[in-house]
């Protein structure tokens, strides 16, 4: 049976709040999405929007594809107009692209209200189109918009809509759920009843938006209903709630189904693309999005670690290598000694049999944790001490003798809002035999403590020029203390190769601050296989 796998991250997921995709940045993502294996890819609508038309043009020579089609995404002809005349379909022509995607209305309303025409030069205007295009040699599908309202409403326009398309030549008529607002009973009513009416042989499809929450779940409603085409957008990307998300439902079908989708495996790669495609539209991937999430195999839950520890199946619903993921062990006041003894073996350490360790390191954490420290959000903070534990000491990298930092404003400009502060620091330590007394400034006191602090120790660890830090979080935890509060901050660090999350706490922000700014450093040098000097 033939089954389509339709991306539209480039057309549809374009339209998310937010989102503004290059040419250069649609013929990266392309090829991504080719990887992962999809059928189709709609790259967007030419003859509306100039970068999609500039991006057919050089797709024709700058993209090569081994698994996908790219197809072309336009209305039908506009009310009125004869089909050979409308400059939108003719740039539908003019994208050269193998397929062409029509967007038609089949909710009666909106084609007396919205294209404001009548019923029967609504059908016509799926007809001339679908029949025009076909004739030039172009494979058609049909994105029947706002289907199943449509059909609720007047279920003859609806099913006619479907039938014109066919008629005329269109390969799959897609069933919009365009508001979103669908659940999966109802999906399931409307695209039986369309099958019973149609039979079995005119393909279906589906494309769902997320306004219920239940875009995914109404995708496969639609496909246990008998739909043979699927549309989606990696990362659930779309306008308002977003779209379905492409590879949760593959994820469903093929793991759950048992259904074989995707070409040459593509599945098994899905998260790394996933992530890919994140940092080219540059929006954070969502930590919690099912299957490919940082957080879909992660385990807090001390029980739940001493399951995994005898099985990992009995407490995760796939192998997350499925889906290219991985499971991870957090390590939290919420563990115990098997989530420590899983967690040290994912860092490396094989903790087995030492019971003492472990108990230790569990108490240690939850105590921690207790004073406001979080390890699950702060691997590399865990990991000292973890190996503090184990060796009695931390890497001894440099000592610290004191350290002190200013800040001031200057005569006249320390008034209210916007005045202009500026932040001295000094740091006195000694590495590899020598005594630095350094001087930093920044624009606050945790700039110029970072300042000060690199410039002593790159003096003798160079290898620190390559740390940059990347993200820093401050949470006050006892707020009822006003500026008295406990302060967390959360550091983290990157050499270009590895990112690491370190944790500070401390009475003021420049205590937490400093005290995750050393963790970060000694853990850089510790994985840079740096000797202490
Ligand atoms: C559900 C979906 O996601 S569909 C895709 C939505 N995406 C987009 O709209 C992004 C690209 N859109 C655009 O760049 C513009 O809206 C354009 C170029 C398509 C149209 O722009 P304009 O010509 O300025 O028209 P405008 O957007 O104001 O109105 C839409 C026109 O299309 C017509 N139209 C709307 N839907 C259809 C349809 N399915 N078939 C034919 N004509 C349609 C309307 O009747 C209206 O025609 P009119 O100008 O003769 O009154
Ligand atoms: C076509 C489309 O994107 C929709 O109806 O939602």
């Amino acid at each position: 049976m033939t089954f389509d796998v339709y991306d539209t991250t480039l057309r549809d997921g374009a339209q998310q709040e937010g989102m503004n995709l290059t040419v250069a940045d649609k013929l990266a993502i392309a090829p991504l999405l080719d990887e992962l294996g999809v059928g189709f890819i709609e790259g967007g609508w030419p003859g509306a929007i100039p970068k999609d038309t500039e991006f057919f043009r050089r797709a024709r020579t700058e993209l090569i594809l081994k698994n996908a089609v790219l197809a072309a995404f336009g209305s039908t002809r506009k009310a009125g107009v004869a089909v050979a005349d409308d400059p939108q379909v003719r740039a539908l022509l003019d994208s050269e692209a193998a397929v062409l995607t029509l967007v038609a209305k089949s909710d009666v309303r909106h084609v007396e209200r919205a294209l404001k025409t009548s019923r029967a030069e609504g059908l016509a205007m799926i007809t001339d189109t679908v029949r025009f295009l076909v004739a030039e040699g172009r494979r058609v599908i049909l994105d029947a918009e706002h289907f199943f309202d449509g059909y609720r409403f007047d279920p003859v326009f609806a099913t006619d809509a479907a039938r014109a398309a066919f008629d005329a030549g269109a390969e799959v008529v897609t069933l919009c759920d365009t508001n979103g607002g669908m659940l999966p009973d109802r999906v399931t009513d409307v695209v039986g009843a369309l099958r019973a009416a149609l039979g079995e042989g005119p393909r279906l499809g589906m494309h769902a938006h997320n306004d219920t929450g239940c875009a995914v779940a109404n995708s496969l409603a639609a496909v246990d209903a008998g739909a043979s085409h699927v549309q989606g957008c990696v990362n659930g990307y779309g306008e308002r709630t977003g779209n379905a998300d492409l590879v949760a439902i593959v994820a469903n079908l093929e793991l759950k189904l048992g259904m074989d989708l995707l070409a040459d495996g593509g599945l098994r790669e899905s998260t790394r693309i996933a992530h890919a495609i994140a940092e080219i539209t540059n929006i954070a991937p969502f930590q919690r999005q099912p299957y490919v999430g940082a957080s879909a195999f992660a385990h807090k839950g001390g029980l739940h670690a001493a399951a995994i520890k005898v099985d990992p199946d009995l407490y995760q619903h796939i192998d997350p290598k499925a889906v290219g993921n991985d499971m991870r062990m957090l390590v939290s006041d919420m563990a115990g000694r098997a989530a420590v003894e899983l967690k040290g073996r994912e860092l490396g350490f094989d903790l087995t049999g030492q019971a003492e360790l472990l108990t230790r390191v569990t108490n240690r954490v939850k105590e921690s944790e207790a004073g406001g420290y979080t390890y699950d959000a702060a691997d590399a903070s865990f990991e000292l001490l973890l190996r503090e534990e184990l060796t009695g000491e931390r890497p001894a990298y440099f000592e610290v003798e004191s350290w002190r930092t200013i800040v001031e404003t200057q005569p006249g400009q320390g008034q209210g809002r916007g005045a202009l502060a500026s932040a001295e620091a000094t740091v006195k330590l000694r590495a590899g035999g020598e005594r630095f007394v350094s001087t930093g400034e920044g624009n606050g006191p945790v700039n110029a403590l970072d300042q000060a602090l690199r410039l002593a120790l790159t003096r003798i660890y160079p290898e620190i020029d390559r740390f940059e830090l990347t993200d820093f979080k401050v949470r006050i935890l006892d707020t009822e203390q006003g500026t008295d509060s406990t302060t967390r901050v959360l550091v983290v660090t990157t050499d270009g190769e590895r990112t690491w999350s370190t944790v500070g706490v401390g009475p003021n922000i420049i205590e937490a601050s400093w005290e995750a700014l050393l963790d970060a450093h000694v853990f850089g040098l510790l994985h840079a296989g740096v000797e202490p000097r």
